[in-house]
């Protein structure tokens, strides 16, 4: 062990130690030469290090794996290229992203870490922390540092290096900051109007598209360009959205933070090296300059935070916020209007598969269990948040899930607890200072603390993540009012004018004085996403469940016994035992009797849950009080329908007129 091939021993640390003298130039080095060898006794029970100096040492510790590995199957032109010209194009494509539009051409960038430049050439020892220069306008003379699909543990490294608020939780997670905002600001989000989108799209009331002109785009997009240019490093992630292979996009993502890049890693699918290799072109580029605010003398800016899409450009600017869930979901719109276009619906749904195959598909707003309810270990998760529906089947767009982490605990949840481990970005979480241990009922920083993990974190995650026809489909709607019932089965006319008024009312938080829940309406439960208008994804649906005889079903996971304040939230024991009989087919054939006013189907029984909460009035003591409540959330429905009275929903007329008379009736 000791010995290397020439017989020699290396005595531990000494070596070290003479490089150090004769650097200095003080004491001659001194040798150990073999005649004393055998003379001197070792204590050979410690194995020694073949290196002569630390640095050696330290070389020892790393290696590279091969740089390209073989390529199976057919060979791109790319692929065909030798190593060292590949590197090269990679680097001109990721200049090319970088460029300033009004300069022309892009900054010199270079691979790695400048950091780790200074201690290879120039030996450096210290452990210094390298202060970053920032030199904006002479950024054309210096080189941009790219990391480059950086690994969870480089990114770790980055982030407790670089970025404050980056810690190691007591299981491994990357607990983090997003800075000042702690979830999306749709308010903020612009979208190039032109000849094209302003037909295409949706816009004016209701809508989520708020215009701009291209004009301003460039100029929110030089500004985000320039920040990134003047930075030492950028941080680039080349990966891909949507499992279903013929549908795949490939999207560049250039942030300033490791959390960005770790977050888009776990979010979006990740490349193999072969795949990586063959990568060329993004369909899509994100530029993440959250850190830095727009200028809001700029046309159109409202705030300091902008999140700019342009769907000409495939490009999509962000300013002024460090949320990463706005990649996450600007991401998502942008497949909402190029998936439709190929005739495939997108979807803000979960989506899990049975053993024999039978998928079903969770939608609802924020917080009303998609993640929780799709998570599900008797199943195989397909996904927690974004999918296709296409001809062939269903596929997840991301390659990662995005679970709430409020009060979370390992019994009720125990496959995203799992979850958060090595490689979770773990946002806006609190925690035990010395342990590292996270407090899930701490909401100091935000409500909204959230858990982004690879989908391959979930035991029984179906890879790759695909399925074939939905055999439910299931709203989710969190009813703080407390009037829906825990479950009811819906006709094609009732899901379709569920998935158009896309309800849930959620309590307002933890303000104070704040007793009353507010009803959010969002059509196709993410109007906050989508990009054409609602009849449009809700036509699909329609002739999707049609064609495939999928059973619509609306599951309140809110309030039983009372509105928020005097009932209290459905066990979520109840609701998995629901969403088991509705997996199972059981709840298909069990008998039902039709609601007053929302002309709603319930099931006389579902085992495991007990009877009397099926009908919630049996759950109130103040019957007044539920009729009142029951009108008044009937009115709300009506009220906010009115503005899909005039809208066609597909080439058949019927079925609008079915739809408009599927909703509440007084
Ligand atoms: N009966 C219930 N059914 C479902 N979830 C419940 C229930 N009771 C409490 N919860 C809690 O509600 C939250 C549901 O959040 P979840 O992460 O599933 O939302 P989501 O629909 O995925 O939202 P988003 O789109 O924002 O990710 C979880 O924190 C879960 O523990
Ligand atoms: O996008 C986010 O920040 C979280 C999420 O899934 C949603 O709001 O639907
Ligand atoms: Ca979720
Ligand atoms: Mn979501």
């Amino acid at each position: 062990m000791a010995a290397n091939g020439n017989g020699e021993v290396a005595v531990n640390g000494n070596g070290a130690a003479a490089a150090a003298r004769k650097q200095k130039g003080t004491l001659p080095s001194i040798t150990t030469s073999d005649k004393h060898h055998h003379e001197v006794c070792h204590d050979m029970s410690a194995p020694t290090v073949k290196a002569q100096t630390i640095d050696e040492l330290h070389s020892l510790q790393k290696k590279k794996s091969a740089p390209n590995t073989p390529i199976k199957g057919i060979q791109g032109t790319f692929a065909a290229l030798p190593e060292e010209e590949r590197q090269k194009q990679q680097l001109q494509s990721i200049s090319a992203s970088l460029a300033s539009l009004t300069r022309g051409s892009g900054p010199k960038v270079v691979k790695g870490d400048p950091a780790n430049k200074n201690q290879t050439n120039q030996k450096v020892h210290q452990h210094h922390v390298a202060a970053p220069t920032i030199s904006a306008s002479d950024s054309s003379l210096k080189f941009t540092h790219v990391l480059y699909n950086l690994s969870p543990a480089e990114l770790y490294e980055q982030a407790i290096h670089y970025e404050k608020g980056s810690f190691i939780t007591s299981t491994g997670a990357l607990a983090t900051l997003s800075g000042a905002k702690t979830g999306r600001a749709p308010r903020d989000k612009r979208v190039v109007k032109d000849d094209v989108t302003g037909k295409e799209l949706w816009w004016g009331k209701g809508s989520p598209n708020i215009e701009m002109d291209e004009q301003t785009f460039l100029v929110n997009r030089e500004r985000a360009v320039d920040y990134l240019n003047s930075l030492d490093k950028v941080f680039v992630n080349d990966q891909f959205l949507n499992w279903d292979p013929e549908n795949r996009i490939k999207v560049r993502i250039v942030s300033a933070r490791a959390y960005h890049s770790l977050f888009m890693h776990n979010m979006c699918i990740r490349p193999t090296p072969e795949e990586l290799e063959e990568f060329g072109t993004p369909d899509f580029t994100i530029y993440n300059a959250g850190q830095f605010p727009c200028n809001r003398y700029t046309h159109y800016m409202t705030s300091s935070t902008s999140i700019d899409l342009n769907l000409a450009r495939s490009e999509m600017v962000i300013l002024g916020t460090q949320y990463a869930g706005e990649m996450k979901k600007g991401l998502f719109s942008v497949m909402h209007y190029l998936m439709p276009k190929r005739r495939i619906l997108s979807l803000h749904s979960g989506c899990n598969m049975g053993k024999d195959g039978d998928v079903a598909l969770f939608f609802g707003l924020s917080g009303t269990g998609k993640t929780t309810l799709s998570t599900d270990p008797n199943r195989y998760l397909i996904g927690d948040d974004e999918h296709c529906w296409a001809e062939t089947g269903v596929s997840n767009i991301e390659g990662g899930c995005y679970a709430k982490c409020i009060d979370l605990s390992r019994e009720k949840e125990p496959d995203i607890w799992n979850a958060i481990k090595f490689g979770t970005v773990l946002e806006n979480v609190v925690f035990e200072e010395h342990t590292r241990e996270v407090d899930y009922a701490d909401k100091s920083v935000t409500e909204n603390t959230r858990a982004s993990y690879p989908i391959e974190y979930i035991p029984n995650a179906k890879i790759p993540c695909v399925g074939p026809h939905p055999k439910n489909v299931i709203l989710l709607a969190c009813d703080a009012f407390g009037v829906l019932p825990p479950v009811s089965k819906l006709n094609l006319a009732q899901t379709m004018y569920h998935f158009i008024s896309g309800y849930t009312a959620l309590v307002a938080g933890t303000e104070e004085g704040v007793k009353e829940p507010r009803a959010t309406f969002s059509a196709c439960f993410g109007a906050a996403f989508i990009m054409m208008h609602p009849t449009k994804y809700a036509a699909m649906l329609a002739e999707k469940m049609l064609k495939h005889g999928a059973t619509g079903w609306l599951v309140n996971t809110g309030w039983s016994g009372g509105s928020y304040g005097s009932g209290s939230r459905i066990k979520l024991a109840y609701t998995r035992k629901i969403i088991d009989a509705i997996h199972s087919g059981s709840l298909l054939k069990a008998e039902y009797r039709k609601t007053e006013v929302f002309g709603l189907e319930i099931p006389t029984e579902v085992e495991g849950v007990p009877s009397e909460i099926l009908d919630p009035v049996n759950t109130w003591s103040n019957k007044l009080g539920y009729n009142d409540t029951l009108m008044k959330l009937a009115g709300l429905f009506k009220n906010n329908f009115e503005t899909f009275t005039d809208h066609m929903i597909g080439k058949d007329n019927e079925l609008t007129e079915e739809i408009l008379a599927a909703g509440p009736n007084f």
